[in-house]
């Protein structure tokens, strides 16, 4: 067994509120700075995770649970706290709906830059653009400045490019939900070939149903913890009678 995702452990905190009354801000300096003057939470709380080659694995649990952060911390946006995550292959990640994309650019232009910020040659986006711009469905779109695409065109570029990368680890958070149904079929479609293919799929979606239709193995995050993480129905079911 080929481990493709190890998370060892991880911790995340969050400032909970920035802002002090002025009041608050004098006592502080008076008494000599000592301590934090905001307050933490943890969004991770040592979360560990071993994700095998080949699995497809739903991360569920309520708004603000630690999903979207757990995602993140395993795509490398963002680093933990303490703990450790490796990821062994390419890893692609659909996180929010046009990150990594330049709104002043064309869509032309951001297949280029993103697709080389995912680790493709410009070679490479070159045998495959026509096929990129053909799975978006973007058309004439494609030399208009992204700043005017909606959510859902930004969505079916940053999918198609994602895509054409290759990945051996696919991540992908809620953004399906912005594409219309007949894309959202497509890109379902897509993923299940991915996981056919031995592609690792890490998904987040509020959608139940469709996680349990694409992924076969449940992770339930509560408050940045853990608890539970088995047959994805179980966890769904488990997810339902909490609410
Ligand atoms: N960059 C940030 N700065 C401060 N707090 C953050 C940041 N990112 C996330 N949080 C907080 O961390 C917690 C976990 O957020 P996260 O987005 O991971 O939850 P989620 O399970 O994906 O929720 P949802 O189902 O609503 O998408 C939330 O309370 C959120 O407000």
């Amino acid at each position: 067994m080929v481990v493709a995702v190890d998370v060892q452990s991880i911790s995340k905190q969050f400032v909970l509120r920035h802002t002090r009354s002025i009041k608050e801000a004098f006592v502080w300096i008076v008494k000599g700075r000592k301590g934090d003057l905001s307050q933490k939470f943890h969004a991770l709380d040592g979360v560990s995770l071993q994700v095998e080659q080949g699995e497809s694995v739903a991360l569920l649990g309520l708004n603000g649970s630690g999903k979207s952060t757990l995602l993140k911390h395993i795509s490398g946006v963002m680093l933990p706290d303490s703990g450790t995550v490796r990821t062994r292959g390419r890893v692609a990640g659909l996180i929010e709906v046009g990150a990594g994309f330049h709104p002043d650019l064309s869509g032309r232009d951001n297949v280029y830059l993103n697709g080389a910020i995912l680790g493709m040659s410009e070679e490479q986006i070159n045998e495959r653009f026509e096929s990129i711009l053909d799975f978006s469905e973007i058309g004439q779109f494609i030399d208009t400045e992204v700043k005017f695409y909606s959510s859902g065109m930004y969505l079916r570029l940053a999918f198609s490019v994602a895509i054409h990368t290759d990945p051996e680890i696919f991540l992908i958070d809620e953004i399906l939900a912005v594409g219309d149904e007949p894309f959202q079929k497509k890109c379902l479609a897509k993923i299940k070939e991915l996981g056919d293919a031995g592609k690792t799929l890490i998904v987040v979606s509020h959608d139940l149903d469709l996680v349990s239709k694409v992924c076969r193995r449940g992770v339930l995050l509560e408050h940045g913890r853990i608890v539970m993480d088995g047959d994805v129905a179980d966890a769904v079911e488990t997810l339902r009678n909490r609410h």
